[in-house]
């Protein structure tokens, strides 16, 4: 495949080094200052980009009929309307909050004992994110799609940073160091508690994640998920 990178950043470098393994070609860098794109020679866009430039990059993808995989955390309020944007142009289109195999079998696992915990009223739950200090949105992409999955299967209703409010998610954000990204859950009572986490230990499972969903895109179109690709039920 020929592949352009929307940002080469800590992620567009990582997705070079694994793209290149795996026999495609990286065919564009574009990164603040990329004056021209030809999008003629370009099979997939992946943008891992900032949430400002996020929109704005995939929907140019979209005009110009470059199917895009999607990693940018923090612009989903105009998520809606780039999906929008996807169909109107009969696109092809993947997002997620993150794309490693481990936390999408996460993803599915924290449903299930959302589900096992619904009603048990004796516990509380909060989630805590841990990143490196350079990261721009808080609470990670991933929280938020935890916290989605805990919402869906249970009697919560929302999530808020740092809260005490009754069927609200608490999450604590936290940045350390250069941590690749941590997640985990946990469900507490008075005589006991559960917990699951998550600890990447580097970005190759995001940028692999994100290639495979590439290699799976590039000769669809329509608007997927990780689920769709990695074949979870
Ligand atoms: N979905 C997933 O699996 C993962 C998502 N992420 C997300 O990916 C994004 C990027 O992460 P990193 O590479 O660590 O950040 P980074 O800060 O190292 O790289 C971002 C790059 O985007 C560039 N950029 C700024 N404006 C741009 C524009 N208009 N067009 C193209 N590029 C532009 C910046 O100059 C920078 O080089 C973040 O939102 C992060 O949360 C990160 C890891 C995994
Ligand atoms: O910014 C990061 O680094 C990461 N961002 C994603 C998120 O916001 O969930 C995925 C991963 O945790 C790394």
């Amino acid at each position: 495949m020929r592949i352009a990178l929307f940002g080469y950043g800590k992620m567009g470098k990582m997705l070079e080094q694994i793209a290149v393994s795996r026999g495609h070609s990286i065919v564009a860098k574009i990164d603040v200052g990329t004056k021209a794109i030809d999008f003629n020679k370009i099979d997939i866009a992946i943008d891992f980009s900032t949430p400002d430039a996020a929109y704005g990059n995939i929907t140019s993808c979209f005009e110009n009929s470059v199917p895009v995989i999607s990693g940018t955390t923090g612009w989903l309020s105009k998520f809606d309307d780039a999906i929008a944007q996807c169909a109107e142009n009969n696109g092809a289109f993947i997002y997620a909050s993150n794309f490693s195999l481990g936390v999408n079998i996460f993803f599915e696992l924290n449903k299930q004992l959302a589900k096992m915990m619904a009603g048990l009223k004796d516990y509380s739950i909060a989630m805590e994110e841990i990143h490196h200090t350079q990261k721009l949105d808080a609470p990670s992409g991933t929280a938020i799609t935890l916290a989605e999955g805990i919402i869906e299967n249970s009697e919560y209703t929302n999530w808020k940073m740092e809260n005490n409010q009754e069927n609200t998610i608490p999450i604590t954000a936290k940045r350390i160091g250069k941590t690749p990204g941590t997640h985990t859950i946990n469900y507490d009572s008075a005589v006991d508690s559960i917990e699951i986490k998550h600890t990447a230990h580097g970005r190759e499972g995001f940028a692999l994640g994100a290639i495979i969903a590439a290699e799976w895109l590039v000769d669809k179109t329509g608007i997927f998920t990780m689920k769709d690709v990695l074949n979870l039920s």
